[in-house]
Parts: C-alpha cells; structure tokens; sequence
C-alpha cells in the first residue's frame, strides 16, 4: 500500500496469513476484476508472477500489470509484491520483493530497492529455511514445495517434512520470521499443512483456477483464521 514504511508493511505481513501469486491473465484480460475478487475475499499480499506461456513479460508489460495490482491492493488494503525484479519493484513502489534461491542476493536487491519494501525469500530445505531465518535484510521466506506442482516444473518437493523442520526450528528463535509454506496447497490439503505446524500459506492455482476467486480466497482465509 503506498505510503506505508517499512516497519508498518512488517506488521502487516505479520498479520498475514493467506498469499496470492497470480500471472497478469494475458489470455483472460480480466486482471484487475480477479484482482478485485481474490483480496475481496481475504488475499492479504498479491504477486504478479508472470512465468506462463513461452514469453515472459517485459518489463514495461510487467508494470502495467503491476500498476493494475497496485489499484486493487490500495482498494482493499493489500500488500503488492514483486517477483524477481528489484528495478521493477523500486519502479512501482512495491511493499515487498521476492527472491528465489537464483535470484539477487538480499544485499545487493536491499541497494537497489532502498529501505521500503519487505524481501522475502523461497526456501526448499531445512539449511536454506535456517539461513533465510537468520541472514540480515530477509523478512520473510517461504518453504516448499509442499507437493510436486505443475505451477513450478521440475522444483523437487520436500514435502510436509520441510514444514515440520521449519515450525520445529523456528519455536527455538526468539523473533520468528514470518514464513509461509507453498506448492500444490488447496482447501483440501490445508489441514496437513497446518498440523504440520504453519499457519501461513501462498497459493497460485487454489485461487486462479478457481471458478469463483473471491470464495476460494474466502474459504481459505476462513481456514487459516
Ligand atoms: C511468495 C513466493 N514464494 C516462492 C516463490 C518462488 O520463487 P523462485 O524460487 O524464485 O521461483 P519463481 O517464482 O521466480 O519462478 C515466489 N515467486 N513467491
Ligand atoms: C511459485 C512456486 N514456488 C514454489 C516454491 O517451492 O518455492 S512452489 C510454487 C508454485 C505454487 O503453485 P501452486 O499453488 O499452483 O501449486
Ligand atoms: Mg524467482
């Protein structure tokens, strides 16, 4: 949400429970009414991650897209987060950066970005899931996948052992993180997901797929309140 600090985009992602990354529905052109349904039905932080198809966006598509985001986000006080890119997030003055295992290294997206958003960080096992937990300017991470997925090919799945490992670990930190456990979770598996100790998920299909995005967001907000 534009005008938040740093500190109050932490609280915020602190209260959050339920993550949403979404392609820029090219093929549908219905982005900003999906937008609108998934955070009316309790979306608290929404990603434009654009990976479908052979092409990926270009940058100026991607901000287009973004800016889309950024509209329906401040409608319904949502968090905006960017995938990958830490030129695009500082140009759409996202709250939060996400990076993979691949991507730039917290310290150099922190230059970049400055002092505002949030970064988070994926996580596939248990040693990166304590490093992200430790390492300086990570604000959150996120484990999995959960289950093998078709939303991420060829990512092999800890499975719910790493969710086990990370909700054992971090009881033993004084300041947990906020972490969220992702890939291949729906309504139906969510209860696996929570006794294996999280209490926070991202979700791509459960929401895009759905016939009606604001009551898939809603019965999972549900679940996890
Ligand atoms: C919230 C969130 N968690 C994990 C990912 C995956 O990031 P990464 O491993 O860099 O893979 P790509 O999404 O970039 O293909 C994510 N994007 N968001
Ligand atoms: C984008 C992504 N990252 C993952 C990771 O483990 O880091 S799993 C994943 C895809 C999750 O999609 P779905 O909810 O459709 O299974
Ligand atoms: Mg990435």
């Amino acid at each position: 949400m534009p005008g938040l600090s740093g500190d109050q985009i932490r609280r915020r992602l602190a209260d959050a429970r339920l993550y949403l990354c979404t392609d820029a529905r090219r093929d549908r052109g219905d982005l900003a009414e999906f937008a609108d349904a998934a955070l009316a039905g309790g979306v608290d932080v929404i990603q434009l991650r654009d990976k479908t198809g052979g092409a990926p966006l270009e940058a100026r598509q991607e901000i287009a897209a973004l800016e889309v985001l950024a509209e329906a986000c401040a409608r319904h006080g949502a968090l905006l987060a960017v995938n990958d890119r830490a030129d695009v997030a500082l140009t759409v003055d996202a709250d939060v950066l996400h990076l993979g295992q691949d991507d730039l290294p917290v310290h150099v997206a922190r230059r970049i970005v400055g002092e505002r958003p949030v970064i988070g960080r994926s996580t596939h096992t248990a040693a990166q899931a304590r490093a992200a937990a430790a390492e300086e300017g990570v604000d959150y991470f996120c484990a999995g996948p959960c289950w093998p997925t078709p939303t991420k090919p060829g990512r092999p799945a800890p499975g719910l052992d790493l969710v086990r490992a990370v909700a054992d670990f971090t009881l033993e930190v004084a300041e947990p993180r906020p972490w969220f456990a992702i890939g291949g979770i729906d309504l139906d598996r969510l209860p696996e997901v929570q006794a294996a100790g999280a209490g926070r998920v991202v979700v791509v299909r459960a929401i895009t797929e759905a016939k009606d995005p604001r009551a898939a967001a809603a019965a999972l907000k549900e679940a996890l309140t």
